[in-house]
């Protein structure tokens, strides 16, 4: 199941995926956790030593062969060029598993505090001016694009705030998406963009509220919010000792109450593999012709496999 987590930045995106990646992997289920927000600090969240490096290479740093990987000997991709990040798999490409003996988790995850992290990178001084964000997500999205993942297995996306994580369809490539929000009118700002978008699409959606601090807290997300808060975070001592490099007693138990409220969210979603492929390739299609048809020389529509039917049963033919 894939999850991403949404919201202002400052809400506790990052916080809330460190949270709820080492809740699922404590718990003994599969669980990759990816770094897709531009302030790059979910290794740190999840227990890294300020002082210590992530030493498992970026995916933003090798689009080109994470492409090639991905493409196998599907006829219709030509070459790496050819691939654009929403180019939707086919019959030849590799498909993956969670955590799978593949090139992209073998070369790209590094366990952090029991959690399995892959990051896309940090936004380079380069990139200033030349490039968005979203050209460090694509490979979020092949990785999303090419993953064959079931039931009590888990991605978790820390998404990037903002307008990027619209770029290019990567939002609806997810079973769940977590809008946290403040008990705060900027806060709440955020979700009701996301939630016109979500809703154009069709995408699950819930509210996380998070640092509420008292019955006011409470009742201003209530009233704003209704029946799509799924849960709440409460002010955490645990976190603030945490980020202050010191011990604590261990999450507070309504946080930790509020951690499993999610899981339940997302194991009671259906996939539904056929509307997910159906997604991907309408995305495809636009993205070839606003910019990528353009951007490659190519006729992208052509890429498009109409026999290709995603999902496990599309496994056994690509092992
Ligand atoms: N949504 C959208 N709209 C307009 N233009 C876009 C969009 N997404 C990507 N781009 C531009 O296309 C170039 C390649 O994009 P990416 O590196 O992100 O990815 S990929 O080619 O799809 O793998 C790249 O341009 P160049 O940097 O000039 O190569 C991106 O800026
Ligand atoms: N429930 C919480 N209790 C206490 N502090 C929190 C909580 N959630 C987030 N924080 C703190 O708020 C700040 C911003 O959180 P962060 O997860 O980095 O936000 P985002 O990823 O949305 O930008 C951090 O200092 C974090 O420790």
């Amino acid at each position: 199941m894939r999850v991403a987590f949404v919201g202002k930045g400052g809400s506790g995106k990052t916080t809330l995926s460190a949270l709820f990646t080492r809740h699922l992997a404590r718990s003994g289920a599969p669980v990759v956790a990816i770094d897709g927000d531009i302030n790059q600090h979910l290794a740190h969240a999840l227990g890294l030593d300020e002082d210590e490096l992530f030493a498992a290479p970026p995916l933003s740093a090798r689009t080109g062969e994470i492409k090639d990987y991905l493409r196998g000997t599907n006829p219709r991709i030509a070459s790496r060029e050819a691939m654009v990040k929403t180019t939707p798999p086919g019959h030849g490409s590799r498909l993956l598993r969670l955590l799978g003996d593949d090139e992209v988790h073998s070369r790209h995850v590094q366990e952090v505090g029991g959690v399995p992290l892959m990051v896309t990178g940090a936004f380079a001084g380069s990139d200033l001016g030349v490039a968005c964000y979203h050209s460090k997500l694509g490979a979020v999205e092949l990785y999303l694009n090419h993953l064959v993942d079931g039931p009590g297995e888990y991605v978790v996306v820390d998404m990037t705030a903002g307008a990027d994580a619209f770029a290019s369809g990567l939002f609806t490539r997810f079973d769940m998406t977590f809008l946290v929000v403040e008990p705060t009118r900027k806060s709440l700002s955020v979700y009701h963009q996301y939630r016109d978008h979500a809703a154009e699409f069709g995408i699950p959606v819930a509210v996380v509220g998070n640092k509420v601090t008292g019955a006011d807290d409470l009742a201003f997300l209530r009233e704003r919010v209704g029946e799509d808060l799924l849960a709440h975070c409460e002010l955490s001592p645990h976190v603030r000792a945490q980020e202050q490099g010191r011990g604590s007693g261990g999450l507070e138990p309504h946080n930790s109450r509020a951690l499993d409220r999610l899981r339940a969210a997302v194991d009671a979603r259906h996939k539904d593999w056929d509307a997910f492929q159906r997604h991907a390739v309408e995305f495809h299609l636009r993205n070839a012709a606003a910019w990528a048809d353009a951007a490659t020389g190519r006729d992208l529509a052509a890429q498009v496999d109409p026999d290709f039917r995603h999902g496990p049963a599309a496994l056994p033919a690509f092992a």
